[in-house]
């Protein structure tokens, strides 16, 4: 089969049901969600979004509810094995096998999926995540950064087109975290696609070149980061006028609103506006600046406009 996107969810239902006959949580209202081939694609949310689920259910690890799921071009139940086979997952734990050094848990990895010895390329995994000294350390003596490598390694093993990263670089330090990204952006220049998920927004900024957003495990925004970004660009310049002011016309691209306490409230992107022309407007328009005070624009308050637009 072939397709153009890497990942393919259509209306991905997922429902917990507690075993003890707790209350039921949907985590999952029918999500839909195409990744183009080739991208290196953030998966954004807030706490309990979805986003874990979403990715449980990528590696085989979380049954579905209900929905379809594709990894390049495989369907999950239709063709299991091979819709497995094409995607590789680093967890978010840094959980290692205490007893198997480094070489010896890839060699067990690659047994898991069923790679030939002859396919088998330890050594060539190891080098390229920095860890051929390591070969044969045991595992306890291995640093977090060096765990952290360790899975990325065993999630390569099998040469899967598709990467997913969760959360890969909390509680990362700076040196390693570029080393992390700079061997992401070798793998997705090679041609894997790359999906990780990340609570820091500067980090999705710098990585990807595609980011979606779920809220209450729903997607609320699936695009460019470009395109995102400039509507994650509004800032707020609250302006408190010393005396009565009247509200002025703006021109385009700064809307003006007068707060309940009389204060002015000037929003306009940032990318494209100055806070100068901002002040510059007030002062054309007579309004003599007694305070001033700016607000800039969470991810947190973009999920809460995108949730209520859609
Ligand atoms: N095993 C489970 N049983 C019951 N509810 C669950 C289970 N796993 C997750 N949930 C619930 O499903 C919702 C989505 O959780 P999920 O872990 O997918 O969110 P998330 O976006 O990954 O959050 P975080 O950023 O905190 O990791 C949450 O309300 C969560 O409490």
């Amino acid at each position: 089969m072939t397709t153009d996107n890497a990942i393919d969810l259509r209306g991905l239902r997922k429902v917990y049901r507690p075993a003890g006959g707790g209350e039921a949580k949907t985590a999952l209202h029918g999500l839909d969600l195409t990744i183009p081939k080739g991208s290196i694609f953030g998966l954004l949310g807030p706490n309990g979004a979805g986003k874990s689920t979403t990715i449980n259910i990528l590696a085989g690890l979380v049954n579905k509810t209900a929905g379809q799921v594709s990894i390049w071009g495989f369907d999950q139940d239709v063709n299991p094995r091979q819709s497995r086979a094409s995607i590789g997952v680093v967890p978010q734990e840094l959980n290692i096998d205490p007893f198997l050094s480094p070489g010896a848990a890839l060699e067990v990895q690659a047994g898991l999926y069923a790679v030939p010895k002859s396919e088998r390329r330890t050594m060539e995994i190891l080098a390229a995540v920095g860890l051929a000294d390591k070969a044969e350390a045991y595992a306890r003596t291995l640093s977090g950064g060096m765990r952290r490598r360790l899975l990325i390694a065993k999630a390569l093993v099998h040469r899967p087109p598709v990467l997913i990263l969760d959360e890969p670089t909390a509680g990362v330090d700076i040196e390693l975290r570029q080393m992390l990204w700079s061997y992401v952006r070798e793998l997705n220049a090679a041609g894997t696609t790359i999906i990780l998920t990340t609570h820091y927004l500067e980090e999705a900024e710098e990585m990807c070149d595609r980011i979606g957003i779920i809220a209450e495990g729903r997607l609320v925004a699936s695009d460019e980061k470009s395109t995102l970004l400039a509507q994650m660009d509004a800032k707020t310049l609250v302006i408190t006028p010393e005396g009565e002011a009247a509200l002025p016309d703006a021109p385009e691209g700064i809307k003006v609103d007068r707060r309940e306490d009389g204060a002015l409230a000037f929003t306009y992107a940032r990318s494209k506006v100055s806070a100068e022309a901002v002040l510059d407007l007030a002062r054309e328009n007579g309004i003599r600046i007694k305070d001033v005070a700016t607000e800039e624009a969470h991810l947190e308050d973009v999920f809460v406009q995108l949730t209520t637009r859609s």
